[in-house]
C-alpha cells in the first residue's frame, strides 16, 4: 500500500519541471531534481537531448579547446553537434548513446559521448579542439573542471565494459541516461561502480611519511593508499595498509575529504591525516607494493610543493623529488599537512 508520504514524494517527482522554470527551489535543489528525473524517465532524457551539451571523447580521451592557453572541456550545444556530424558524414543517432553527465549553471543537461568511430581529425577541426589522453587533459584543466571529465570518461568506460551479464552472459540493456544497465534475462540491474579506496597521510608529529611504487614516474612520491577489502570499515582498512605497507601502526585518524579517482578503473578515494608514535617510526616497507617510502621533512615537502609540473629528469642525476599535482587528493593531504605544521611553528 502506498503510504502518505511516498505519495506526496511520487507527485513531487513527477511535476519537477526543467530548473529554470522552477521558480520555488534554490537553483541547486532544483537542478538536482531535474538530473534525478532525467536519470529515470527515459522520455524526458530523449527530450534533453535535443537542447542538451555534450563532451565528446576519443576513445576516452576528452575535446578540450584551448583561449589563449587557457583549456576548457569543450562541452558542444546540440544543435552544433548535429551540424558537424552532418559535415563529416557521422550518423546522427549515435547522440542517443550519450550518457547523462550532470545539468550546468544554466540548467542544461550535460551528456558524455565517445566518437572513436569517426574521423579524429576532421572532429577536431570541425570542434576547434584537441582530443587529449586525460592524465595529461589533468595538466590543463583548471581544478573545478576535472571531476566532469573525468566523471564522463568514468561513465563511458563503465558502459563499455559491462555489456553482458556476469550471472547469464546475454547482453545488458541501458537506459536512456546510461544511469544502469539491465539483464532483463536474470532481471539483475547494474549500477557504474566505483571500487572504495583509503589514502593516508602518516605523520609522526613533525614529518610525514609517502612512498612509491616502482611504476610511478621517476622522483614521486605519494601519501599510502589502498583498496578497501569485502567488509571493512574506513578505519579498518586504513590501519591494515599502513601496517601491511610500512609496518607501522596508526594511533589516530582524522577524515580530511574524497575523491572519484578514474585510474586504472573508477575509484572513490577516502582520504585521511592519521599519526604514529613518535617513538616508533622505524618503517619496514613492504618491497612487493611499494618500491620505496621514507620519512619527509616540513622543508623537503614545502620544496615540493612548489613544483606544479613534473620536474625534467636530467641525464645522470639523480630523479628530483615531487609530489601529486593538485588535481590529486594526495596533494590536498600534503597542503593541509604543511599548512598544520606551519602553524605550529609559528
Ligand atoms: N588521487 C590520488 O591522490 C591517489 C594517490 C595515490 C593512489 N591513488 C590510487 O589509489 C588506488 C589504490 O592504490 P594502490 O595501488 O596503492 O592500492 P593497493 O595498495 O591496494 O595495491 C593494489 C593491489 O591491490 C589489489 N586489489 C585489491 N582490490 C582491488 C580492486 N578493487 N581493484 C584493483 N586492485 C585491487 C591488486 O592486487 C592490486 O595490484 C590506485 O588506483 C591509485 O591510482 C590515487
Ligand atoms: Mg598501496
Amino acid at each position: 500500500m502506498r503510504g502518505r508520504c511516498s505519495w506526496v514524494t511520487w507527485k513531487l517527482l513527477h511535476s519537477i519541471k526543467p530548473p529554470e522554470l522552477s521558480r520555488s527551489c534554490s537553483g541547486y535543489v532544483s537542478r538536482v531534481r531535474y538530473l534525478m528525473r532525467l536519470k529515470e524517465d527515459d522520455e524526458a532524457c530523449r527530450e534533453a537531448l535535443k537542447s542538451g551539451s555534450f563532451l565528446l571523447y576519443n576513445n576516452l580521451a576528452p575535446l578540450l579547446k584551448s583561449n589563449n592557453n587557457i583549456y576548457k572541456p569543450a562541452f558542444l550545444k546540440a544543435s552544433d553537434l548535429e551540424t558537424i556530424l552532418k559535415k563529416i558524414g557521422g550518423d546522427k543517432h549515435i547522440v542517443s548513446e550519450s550518457v547523462l553527465l550532470g545539468c550546468n549553471e544554466n540548467g542544461e543537461a550535460q551528456f558524455s559521448l565517445d566518437v572513436g568511430d569517426l574521423d579524429r581529425s576532421a572532429l577536431e577541426q570541425q570542434c576547434e579542439g584537441v582530443f587529449v589522453d586525460l592524465r595529461k587533459a589533468f595538466f590543463m584543466l583548471s581544478g573545478p573542471e576535472a571531476p566532469i571529465v573525468t566523471k564522463g570518461q568514468a561513465l563511458i568506460r563503465w558502459h563499455q565494459t559491462n555489456g553482458f551479464c556476469s550471472a547469464t552472459g546475454q547482453p545488458t540493456v541501458r537506459n536512456q541516461s546510461g544511469s544502469h544497465r539491465i539483464c532483463h534475462s536474470s532481471g539483475i540491474t547494474y549500477y557504474p561502480k566505483m571500487s572504495p579506496v583509503v589514502i593516508v597521510l602518516v605523520s609522526d608529529g613533525s614529518r610525514c611519511l609517502l612512498g612509491r611504487q616502482a611504476t610511478f614516474p621517476p622522483g614521486l612520491y605519494s601519501a599510502l593508499a589502498g583498496f578497501c577489502d569485502m567488509g571493512e570499515s574506513v578505519e579498518e582498512a586504513l590501519r591494515r595498509e599502513v601496517a601491511e605497507e610500512v609496518g607501522l601502526e596508526v594511533e589516530t585518524l582524522r577524515f580530511s575529504g574524497s575523491q572519484h579517482w578514474p585510474f586504472p578503473q573508477s575509484s572513490f578515494m577516502v582520504a585521511c591525516h592519521a599519526t604514529v608514535n613518535p617513538n616508533k617510526t622505524q618503517v619496514s616497507v613492504d618491497k612487493a607494493e611499494l618500491e620505496d617510502a621514507h620519512w619527509f621533512t616540513f622543508e623537503e615537502m614545502t620544496e615540493a610543493l612548489q613544483l606544479k609540473k613534473p620536474p625534467r629528469i636530467s641525464k645522470g642525476e639523480p630523479p628530483m623529488f615531487w609530489v601529486p599535482p593538485s588535481f590529486a587528493i594526495a596533494n590536498q593531504l600534503i597542503q593541509e599537512w604543511a599548512s598544520q605544521q606551519q602553524l605550529t611553528r609559528n
